[in-house]
C-alpha cells in the first residue's frame, strides 16, 4: 500500500514534518502559494496542514480529488469551508488546547500595554524625546474585566486577570452557573458587560452570532473610557465604529491582534494614539507552535494511517486503541445499511441503529456514520461517513441510535431498521470469530449470509424443486454461484434466498428468474 500523502501549505514548526515523516506519510511542505497553485497541487494529497494563511474554499476542496483530512494547526477553522468539507467528505480537524495558554497571555499583555500605553511610551522615547507628562495609565487593580466568550482561552485570561486582582464578569450564552462558579467569574448579559466592564476582552469564535458582536449600537452601550482587547477574530468588531469610538474617547484605547481583512495592509484605526496592535501573534511562542504543529501531524497522521479520529470538527472522536476494535463493526454496519437501503423501497422516513451486546460497548456515531454510508451510496457514489449523516439529515431521515447492554441470542449484534411508506424493515447482523461481519436476519427471517460482491435476494414460496430451477437458470446463463444461503419464514411459507455469484447478474436474467414458478421478488445486490 502507498504511504499517504501530506501537504503543509502554511508556515509550520519543523516538528510537524518530522512526526508525519516518523508515522509512515509522505510530506511536501510548500508555504506561501498562491490560490490558483494551491489548486493546481492540491489533487495529489490526502492530507492537508495549515495555520490561518491557506484558505481551503469550495474551489480548493472541488479539486481536491484525493483529500481525506485537514488539519489546522491551531484553534480558529474560520479559514476552512466545513459545511463544504463535510458534503466533500473530508474530515477537518484543530488542535484545541495547543496554543490557548499563549493567546491567554498575549490578551493580558495587551490589557497592560494599553493600560500603560507601553507601545507609544517606547516609540517615543526610543525618537529621543523623553515624554515623561505625557504617558498617565491606569492600574488594573481592582478594575472590572469583562469577558465575552469564557472558553478555553476565556477562562485561562480570567485566571490571570485574578492573579492581577481584578474583577472579571463573563457573557457567554454556553457558559453555565457552575462553571462560573469554578472559574471564580460573574456571569452577566452583554448589556450589563458593556455598562460595568473597564476593560473588555473576546474571546469567541467568529459565527454569525458574533459577527459584530461589539457592533457601532454596542460600543455606545459601554462605560465610557473602556478599554478593548481583541485577541479572537476580526470580525467581532466593526472597525470603523471603534475607530468613531476611540476618537470620542467613548473607548480610552484598543488593542488588536486580528483584523476584518488579514493581512490589514490598511485600516481607519491605524494611526489613532489610542490604538495598538500586532499581526495576528496571539499564538506566536516557540512553545505554542511546537505544541500545535506536533498534535496536528499526531492527528493528522493517526487519521491517515490507523484511523483513529481526534478533535475532528466534523466527525465524531475515535482512539487509535478504539479504531482496530471498530473496524469489522464499520464494514458490518456499512452493509447492513447498503443492504437495507438497496431492499427497502418508497419514502424513507427514519432509521434506528441498535447496538445489542458487545456491540454496545462501542462508540455509537462512528457504527452510525458507517450504516449512514452504506445507506445513502444508493443516492450518491461521493458518499462516505464523514458526508452521510449530513446527506442523510438533509433528507429528513429522523435517525436514531439505541443501545442494548444485554446480550441476545449473539454476544454482539446490529440491527438497522428503515421506516418506509410500506411499514419498518430491519436487518441485523454480528461478527463470526470477533472480526467477520455475517448477516443473519433479513426482514424478519434468520438466515446467515456474508455480504459481498455481487449477490441476488429472492423471495420465493417455500415448495420442492425451487433450488434446482434457480440453479439450472444460472447455470444455463453461464453465473457461477459462489455461496448459497435459505431462511424461511415457516415451512411451506415465504423463504429467502441469498446467493452470491461472480459476476453482475444481467437484467434478462432477473427477468426470467421473476418468471420462474412460486417466485415473489427477485434483486441484484452489490456490496
Ligand atoms: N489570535 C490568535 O492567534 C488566536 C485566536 N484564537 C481565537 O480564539 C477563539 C476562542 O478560542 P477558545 O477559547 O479556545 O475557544 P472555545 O471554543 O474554548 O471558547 C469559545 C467560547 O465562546 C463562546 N461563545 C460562542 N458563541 C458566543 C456568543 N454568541 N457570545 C458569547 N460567547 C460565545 C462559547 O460558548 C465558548 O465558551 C477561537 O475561536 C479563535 O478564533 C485562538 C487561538 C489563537
Ligand atoms: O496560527 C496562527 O498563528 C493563528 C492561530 C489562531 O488564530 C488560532 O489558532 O485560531
Amino acid at each position: 500500500m502507498s504511504k499517504p500523502k501530506v501537504l503543509i501549505s502554511d508556515k509550520m514548526d519543523p516538528n510537524a514534518a518530522r512526526i508525519f515523516e516518523e508515522r509512515g506519510c509522505d510530506v511536501d511542505v510548500i508555504t506561501g502559494e498562491t490560490p490558483e497553485e494551491l489548486k493546481a497541487r492540491i489533487g495529489e494529497y490526502d492530507g492537508l496542514a495549515i495555520r490561518s494563511s491557506t484558505k481551503v474554499t469550495p474551489e480548493i476542496l472541488d479539486a481536491a480529488t484525493n483529500l481525506k483530512v485537514i488539519g489546522r494547526a491551531g484553534i480558529g477553522v474560520d479559514n476552512v469551508d466545513i459545511p463544504y468539507a463535510s458534503g466533500k467528505g473530508v474530515v477537518v480537524m484543530n488542535t484545541p488546547f495547543g496554543n490557548s495558554i499563549t493567546t491567554a497571555e498575549h490578551a493580558i499583555a495587551m490589557i497592560m500595554a494599553l493600560a500603560r500605553q507601553i507601545p507609544q511610551a517606547d516609540r517615543r522615547t526610543q525618537a529621543g524625546e523623553w515624554p515623561k507628562n505625557d504617558f498617565m495609565g491606569v492600574e488594573v487593580t481592582g478594575k472590572t474585566l469583562g469577558l465575552i466568550g469564557a472558553g478555553n482561552i476565556g477562562s485561562i485570561v480570567a485566571a490571570r486577570a485574578q492573579g492581577l486582582k481584578m474583577k472579571v464578569i463573563a457573557f457567554d450564552p454556553f457558559l453555565t452557573e457552575d462553571r462560573a462558579l469554578e472559574i471564580g467569574v460573574e456571569k452577566v448579559d452583554l448589556d450589563t458587560l458593556l455598562a460595568r466592564a473597564d476593560f473588555i476582552t473576546l474571546h469567541t469564535p467568529l459565527t454569525e452570532e458574533t459577527r459584530n458582536i461589539l457592533s457601532r449600537e454596542n460600543l455606545a452601550k459601554t462605560k465610557k473610557g473602556v478599554r478593548i482587547v481583541n485577541c479572537a477574530r476580526g470580525g467581532l468588531i466593526d472597525e470603523a465604529a471603534l475607530a468613531d469610538a476611540l476618537d470620542s474617547g467613548q473607548v480610552a484605547g484598543a488593542a488588536l491582534d486580528v483584523f476584518q481583512t488579514e493581512p490589514a495592509k490598511d485600516s481607519p484605526l491605524f494611526g489613532k494614539p489610542n490604538f495598538i496592535c500586532t499581526p495576528h501573534l496571539g499564538a506566536s511562542t516557540t512553545e505554542a507552535q511546537v505544541n500545535v504543529a506536533l498534535q496536528v501531524a499526531e492527528q493528522l497522521a493517526d487519521y491517515l494511517v490507523n484511523g483513529g479520529v481526534t478533535n475532528a470538527l466534523n466527525m465524531p472522536s475515535l482512539s487509535a486503541e478504539e479504531a482496530p476494535k471498530l473496524r469489522p463493526y464499520m464494514k458490518l454496519a456499512e452493509n447492513l445499511g447498503s443492504l437495507v437501503g438497496q431492499l427497502a423501497h418508497g419514502n424513507l422516513t427514519k432509521i434506528n441503529i441498535e447496538r445489542e451486546g458487545a456491540a454496545a460497548e462501542l462508540s455509537g456515531k462512528p457504527i452510525e456514520g458507517a450504516v449512514l454510508a452504506g445507506l445513502m451510496r444508493q443516492y450518491s457514489d461521493t458518499v462516505n461517513m464523514v458526508n452521510a449523516p449530513f446527506l442523510a439529515k438533509e433528507r429528513g431521515l429522523d435517525i436514531r441510535s439505541i443501545r442494548h447492554e444485554k446480550e441476545g441470542a449473539y454476544n454482539t449484534l446490529l440491527r438497522v431498521t428503515v421506516g418506509t411508506d410500506s411499514g419498518d424493515r430491519s436487518v441485523a447482523g454480528t461478527l463470526f470469530g470477533a472480526d467477520a461481519p455475517r448477516l443473519v436476519e433479513i426482514f424478519g427471517v434468520r438466515i446467515e449470509a456474508e455480504l459481498d460482491g455481487h449477490m441476488l435476494y429472492i423471495v420465493n414460496e417455500d415448495a420442492p424443486g425451487f433450488i434446482g430451477r434457480i440453479g439450472s437458470l444460472l447455470g444455463e446463463n453461464g453465473i457461477n454461484i459462489g455461496t448459497f444461503n435459505l431462511g424461511r419464514r415457516a415451512a411451506g411459507g415465504e423463504a429467502v434466498l441469498l446467493l452470491s455469484v461472480d459476476q453482475p447478474i444481467p437484467d434478462e436474467v432477473v427477468k426470467k428468474a421473476c418468471a420462474l414458478e412460486g417466485v415473489k421478488t427477485v434483486m441484484p445486490l452489490a456490496f
